[in-house]
């Protein structure tokens, strides 16, 4: 090719222009794929965009603010223990009713310890023969007390190094193998719930009561509003999910427990306490979800991106008339036409394929 006609021949690729021509395909089977196509697009708009993701909505996160309290009574009759009531001033802690709260459901009591001096429980470290084996002042966190270089008889067959504590010491082997407050599964929790979404100022409130046991292993997942009038859904669903392993094999200290102690003044003078081992259930109350409102604004932007997959719909529908039809090389000519002007200005149309002169 010489150079001048390349260089015509780009000159008209820069500056045809080329204009769209309807060519109507009298094929059924080209006109289907194309409405099938079209039905395709207008399903996703209005099932997927409007109905499933409500893309008209704008959407705000919500504000919580949760208060719980728990009822229910439960009576044990252990030898360890006289027979006792409880009620929730026993076992929930702290009593305040937070979005945080902990049933308790077993414990350790250990009463009337006072500061004084008393033998450290056995165990390989604290276990000893004779004054020499308890070095004076020493401290293990993981023991009880502060040793005071003594080595005394914990029982007529061992001995174990003297400590300064709260004696008796706690002996917390001694836990009860059933849940000594096993009725906990019975207790109810009423929680109450008021959410805000702040860009709607929307505000609401609910109440929920539940029972702790039935819930314990249910899971769920949080509902979201729908302010829309049409729709007028705020119904805010509760989860309850186990934030500890479940599995028995693969965990170091399964449970939750703490300690905390009630004090007292004797008649003599001397502080004393019990001390109480707790063990039980803590529950967190998240609230967490989304409210949607009709937006103009996300309206016309979704609706617009979602509607302009329709302009694919002819790509589609070209695509299977020029590669599947039994007539292709006849759509394919008359698809694009190439306008020759003639010197006596006399139009010559030329059907040509893509790129052809
Ligand atoms: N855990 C719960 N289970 C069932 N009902 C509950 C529970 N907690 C509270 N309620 C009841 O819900 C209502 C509202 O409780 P709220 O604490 O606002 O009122 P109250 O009169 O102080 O309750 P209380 O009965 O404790 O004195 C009361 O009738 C109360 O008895």
């Amino acid at each position: 090719m010489s150079k001048a006609a390349g260089c015509r021949g780009f000159l008209h690729h820069v500056f045809d222009y080329e204009t769209a021509k309807t060519l109507v395909i009298p094929h059924f089977g080209v006109g289907i794929v194309f409405r099938f196509t079209q039905l395709l697009v207008v399903l996703y708009v209005v099932g997927y965009v409007c109905v499933v993701q409500k893309g008209y909505q704008e959407t705000d996160s919500v504000i919580s603010t949760v208060t719980t309290k728990v009822k229910g009574f439960a009576y044990t009759n252990t030898s360890d223990m006289d027979p006792r009531m409880w009620d929730v001033a026993d076992y929930v802690i702290p009593p305040q009713g937070d979005s945080s709260f902990f049933i308790l459901t077993n414990l350790v009591v250990t009463p009337e310890q006072t500061q004084s001096h008393c033998p450290e429980l056995p165990n390989p470290s604290t276990v000893c023969k004779d004054d020499c084996d308890c070095i004076e002042g020493y401290n293990d966190p993981r023991r009880n007390g502060i040793r005071t270089g003594l080595c005394e008889n914990f029982s007529t067959t061992v001995k174990t190094c003297e400590v300064f504590s709260w004696c008796p010491l706690e002996v917390d082997t001694r836990l009860p193998k059933k849940a000594l407050l096993a009725a906990a599964e019975n207790f109810t929790v009423l929680i109450k719930n008021s959410i805000t979404y702040p860009k709607f100022n929307f505000h609401g409130f609910k109440k929920h009561p539940a029972s702790c046991g039935s819930r314990l292993s249910r899971d769920g997942s949080e509902g979201n509003c729908d302010l829309d009038w049409w729709a007028g859904k705020c119904l805010p669903k509760y989860s309850f999910r186990r934030l500890d392993s479940q599995n028995q094999d693969n965990d170091v200290a399964p449970g939750y427990n703490f300690r905390f102690a009630k004090f007292y003044k004797r008649a003599d003078g001397v502080e004393e306490r019990t001390l109480i081992k707790a063990y039980g259930i803590r529950f967190e109350v998240i609230v967490f979800g989304t409210a949607g409102k009709f937006g103009i604004v996300p309206a016309i932007v979704n609706l617009g991106a979602a509607l302009s997959f329709l302009s694919l719909v002819p790509i589609v529908a070209d695509w299977v008339m020029l590669t599947c039809m039994r007539k292709r090389d006849l759509y394919t000519k008359e698809k694009v036409t190439y306008l020759v002007e003639s010197p006596d200005s006399e139009p010559v149309s030329m059907g040509t394929t893509y790129g052809t002169q």
